[in-house]
C-alpha cells in the first residue's frame, strides 16, 4: 500500500482579504523554497475566505507555485435559487482541489449537522475536490469520556452513502473543539487515540485498503513547537491549522518540520 503523504492545510477561517491573501502566500512559497522545502514529500495548502480564491488561484498559476487551495465550506446544491450559497462546480473551476466541510464552527455557528456535512461531502467528490471533512468532540463529551463514540458518529454521518472509491479520497480531520484557538493542544496521546478509532472504523465500513488511504489529519491549536510529537503518531497525517495558518514563518515553520522528518 503507498504511503500516506503528509497534508498541511492552513485555515484562514474570516481573516484576510485578497491582497493580504496574495501577500501571504507569496510569503509562504518564497520562505518554504529558502528553506529548500520539497513539496513532493508534503502537500501544503491553504484555505482563504471565498473573496480570495481567484486572487490566490492568479497567483499560483502565474508563479507555478505547488501550493494548494481550499474552499472552507461548499454547497451541498448543485445551482439555483440558494443565495449565498457556493457550488462545487463554481469553485472546481477555480481549480480548488480541496473543501473543509463541517467544521466545528459552521456547525456551531451555522447549525450544520450530519446529514447536511454528508450532502457536501457528496457534493464536494462530485466535482473532483476532496472533502476535509471535520469531526470532533466538545468539552463536555471529552470530560465524560465519550469522545470516540462521538466522532466515530460524525464519520458515520459524513460517509453515509458514499462508495469505497469516493472514500478512499477523503480527508478526515479530527479536530477536538476544546483544543481549537484555545491554546489548549491535545496531548498526541489524546489525537492517537482518536485518530486510530477513525482509521479502524473505515476499515469496518469499507475495507483495510480504504483505510490505509484516508488521510487523517489533526487540528487545534497546533504550532511549529508542538507539530512534531502530533505529527509522530501512527495514525496523525498531517494537520488543519488555524492561528498559525497566517503567519507565513509560522506555518513554513510547521510545514518544514515535516519535510525534515521524512529525511528532505
Ligand atoms: O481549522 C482549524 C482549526 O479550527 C484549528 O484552529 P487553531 O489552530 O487556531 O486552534
Amino acid at each position: 500500500m503507498a504511503a500516506r503523504t503528509p497534508l498541511m492545510a492552513g485555515n484562514w477561517k474570516m481573516n484576510l482579504d485578497h491582497h493580504e491573501a496574495t501577500h501571504l502566500v507569496q510569503k509562504l512559497a518564497w520562505t518554504l523554497k529558502d528553506a529548500k522545502h520539497d513539496f513532493a514529500g508534503v502537500e501544503v495548502v491553504v484555505c482563504p475566505p471565498f473573496t480570495d480564491l481567484r486572487s490566490v488561484q492568479t497567483l499560483v498559476d502565474a508563479d507555478k507555485l505547488e501550493i494548494g487551495y481550499a474552499s472552507q465550506d461548499i454547497s451541498a446544491h448543485e445551482k439555483g435559487a440558494y443565495t449565498g450559497e457556493v457550488s462545487a462546480t463554481m469553485l472546481s473551476k477555480l481549480g480548488v482541489s480541496y473543501a473543509v466541510v463541517g467544521h466545528s464552527e459552521r456547525r456551531e455557528h451555522h447549525a450544520e449537522d450530519d446529514a447536511l456535512v454528508g450532502a457536501k461531502t457528496k457534493a464536494a467528490l462530485g466535482a473532483g475536490i476532496v472533502p476535509i471533512v471535520c469531526v470532533g468532540e466538545g468539552l463536555d463529551v471529552r470530560q465524560a469520556g465519550e469522545q470516540v463514540s462521538y466522532t466515530l458518529a460524525q464519520v458515520d454521518g459524513a460517509l453515509a452513502g458514499i462508495s469505497a472509491e469516493d472514500a478512499a479520497k477523503v480527508v478526515i480531520a479530527y479536530e477536538p473543539v476544546w483544543a481549537i484557538g484555545t491554546g489548549e493542544v491535545a496531548t498526541p496521546e489524546d489525537a492517537q487515540e482518536v485518530c486510530a478509532a477513525i482509521r479502524a472504523r473505515l476499515a469496518e465500513l469499507y475495507s483495510a485498503d480504504v483505510a490505509g488511504a484516508v488521510r487523517v489529519l489533526y487540528g487545534g491549536s497546533v504550532k511549529s513547537t508542538n507539530v512534531a510529537s502530533i505529527m509522530a503518531q501512527t495514525d496523525v497525517d498531517g494537520a488543519l491549522v488555524g492561528g498559525a495558518s497566517l503567519q507565513a514563518e509560522e506555518f513554513a515553520a510547521i510545514v518544514r518540520f515535516q519535510s525534515h522528518s521524512v529525511g528532505l
